[in-house]
Parts: C-alpha cells; structure tokens; sequence
C-alpha cells in the first residue's frame, strides 16, 4: 500500500467542512478495494465510520482521523500542490488520512483482539465534526461507539519519529467570533455626516486586545486572535460595514464566559462611542482536549520502549480541537506526532517530512495490539 500516494492524492483535494465529496469518496474507494470479511463500513454526512471485527473482542477501541482542509491558497510548490484554487491541507489532515489507512490496512492484515473502529470525522476546522458524529454514533450506531479513543495530530516543530503528550489539559477551550459593525457611509471628503465602521472597527480592535492583558488573570491563559478584518468598499467610499473574525482560546469554561462578556461589553461601549450598531456570532465552540490520566501514562510508556519512536511530555497547547467532545465522554487520548516541517500548522508553506508515514501505521498496530 502507497502511503505518501494516497497521502498526495488527497492533498490535492482539499475540502473545507462538511463539504468532503471527493476525499469521502476517495477513501470509499479505498476502503472498498480492502478484503471485505472482518469490515463493515458506514457513511455519516461527508465522513466514514469503519468498523475491524477483531478476534475474540471485548471491548471497542477508536481511532478518529479528520479529513477537512483549510480555505488557504497553498504556496509549497510541490509538484502535488492543491487542486482546489484557495484551499489547501495545511493542518496535516490529508497526513492524518494516510496514516488511518495505513493503520487500518495492519489491522486488516494482522486483527487485534479488540473491535476497532477508525473514524473519518470531517469538519475539524469548522464547525466541528465531532460533536455531532458522537450524538450519532450514541443514537443511530451504538455498535461503532468505542469504549476508549485515540487520535493524532501533526507537530511540525518535532521530529519524525518522535511523539508527545501529556496526562490532563492537551488542548484549548475555544470559540471563534464574529463581529458585524454597521453605521452610516459616505462620501469620503464628507465624514462628519457618517459613521465610519473602519474607525470604529480599528478601536474596537485594539481594545479587544486589552481583555488578555488586563482582564485575564496573569496566572491562567487566554488568547484572543482576530485573524480576518474587513471593512468597506473602495478607497473613497466611508465604510457603512466592517466584520472582524477570530477565535478565543481559554484554559477552561469559565475563563471562556469572563472573556465573552469583557467582550459584549467592550462591543456595547463601541456602539455607543462610535454611533453604530454591532453583532456578535460565536459560531462554533469546542471543549478542551482532556487526555484520560491512566491512558496517557501507558501510551508514554509504550512509546518509550518502542523501536524507532522517542517519546516526550509536552507542555499544553492553546491549539483547539473538537476531539475534546471524545474525551468529555469517553476516556480517550491525543498525541503529537513529529513531522519536522519547517514551516507550521496553518501555513501556506507547511511541508510535512512523509517519512511519518513509514513509521506511524506499525506502531500504532503495536500499541492497539498490547490493549
Ligand atoms: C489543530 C488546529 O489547528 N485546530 C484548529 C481548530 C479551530 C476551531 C475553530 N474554528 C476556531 O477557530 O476556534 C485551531 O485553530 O486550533
């Protein structure tokens, strides 16, 4: 099985949210081409529930891959580069993909006791995949629900071969955050008859930023990123709209909550200096990565004393991942997985090392196998 193929095939075809026809369709064909006897295999929206009969089963144990892209117009140059004018797998999604059909090919080949199932969740990026795949698999497929769940994500800033987590906290709580401004345009040489929503917008920027320095307690974490603004039309039209997207990341809940009323606050004080009227969506949000205690210490010594792989305890992130919907309800474990790119995650030139693939499918068959 071709691994770094299957891994360029789908990184030529980078799909956002929900909106995965083609990789699902890609990997159904996959899949189809396994022998059939010990799989069964289910579509859910745009992603895939696989299920490994294993032999002499227990208990279900979960791997979950996502499968999204990101609206990123990619600038590696690789002769595979996206397809998709605009999008790009700059999380390392279509990396994550190849290792779950690598892993799933050994669990074909050389079953474990267990069942396993893998999930192809799409969404990750946005609005999230996750939470709506466990609701159906607890109400619809109770039989591909696993008892305990696993998954991995690429660390750019590691290096091949080598892998870290940690017991507890792994990952941020997060929101992501829309704000619509809209006053009154005009003629650019007549701004005293409007209300310039670039103005307000700009204010109302900076003063967001002043939530983490002075609202937050120094001794907990937050981050509050507007990574989109926009505003107006053309250079001499006064701005009657403005929007600004970001995301909030906190260390927990209540952190959260603090942080959205600084916020609506801040908004309702915008509103009234600058005249305007604001909007506030918080689209999607997603619970903190929990890793399970019991299962992060046996991983981190499985991984110690496995050939080929160096295991490290990494310090939290303020990375998000709907992953964290899992480990809310079922122990369950996240790890890094060192890629060596020089470039990060969310960038147009992250260039993942490929020699993960080699590496990662046969240990995680190791470590499921000792389960
Ligand atoms: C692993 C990773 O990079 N995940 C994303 C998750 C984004 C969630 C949501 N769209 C948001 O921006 O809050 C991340 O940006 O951390």
């Amino acid at each position: 099985m071709d691994l770094v193929e299957i891994r360029r095939d789908l990184h030529k075809i980078p799909e956002i949210g929900f909106q995965e026809t083609k990789t699902q369709a890609y990997l159904i064909n996959l899949l189809d081409a396994f022998p059939q006897e010990r799989l069964e295999i289910v579509r859910w929206r745009t992603g895939i529930a696989v299920k490994v009969k294993g032999l002499n089963p227990g208990r279900t144990i979960g791997w979950r891959t996502d499968i999204d892209g990101l609206p990123i117009t990619e600038e590696t140059g690789f002769d595979f580069q996206s397809e998709h004018p605009g999008y790009m797998h700059a999380c390392g999604h279509d990396i994550h993909m190849a290792i779950a059909i690598g892993f799933l090919d050994k669990l074909v080949n050389d079953p474990i006791d267990e069942d396993a199932v893998i999930l192809f969740q799409p969404a990750e990026e946005g609005p999230g995949g996750a939470l709506p795949l466990l609701e159906w698999l607890k109400q619809e497929r109770t039989d591909f629900l696993p008892d305990e769940i696993y998954a991995l994500h690429i660390a750019p800033d590691l290096p091949v071969g080598t892998v870290g987590t940690r017991p507890g906290l792994l990952f941020a709580n997060t929101s992501e955050l829309f704000i619509d401004l809209h006053g009154k345009g005009g003629h650019a040489a007549y701004p005293h008859l409007t209300q310039d929503m670039a103005v307000a917008a700009a204010a109302l920027l900076l003063q967001l930023q002043t939530i983490v320095s002075r609202n937050v307690n120094p001794m907990d974490s937050a981050v509050l990123t507007v990574g989109k603004l926009s505003a107006g039309t053309v250079q001499n039209i006064i701005a009657e709209h403005a929007r600004l997207e970001g995301t909030i990341r906190t260390l927990n809940n209540d952190s959260m909550q603090k942080m959205k009323q600084r916020i609506e606050a801040i908004c309702r004080s915008i509103e009234e200096g600058y005249e305007c009227r604001l909007s506030i969506d918080y689209g999607s949000s997603y619970l903190e990565v929990n890793n399970d205690d019991q299962l992060a210490e046996k991983f981190l010594g499985f991984a110690g004393s496995a050939e080929g792989i160096q295991a490290i305890r990494s310090e939290a992130a303020m990375t998000g991942e709907d992953f964290g919907y899992f480990t809310a309800e079922i122990p369950g474990l996240m790890f890094w997985a060192g890629v060596d790119s020089s470039h990060g995650l969310h960038h147009a030139k992250l260039n993942p090392d490929e020699r993960i693939l080699d590496i990662m499918p046969a240990f995680l068959h190791q470590f499921f196998k000792q389960l």
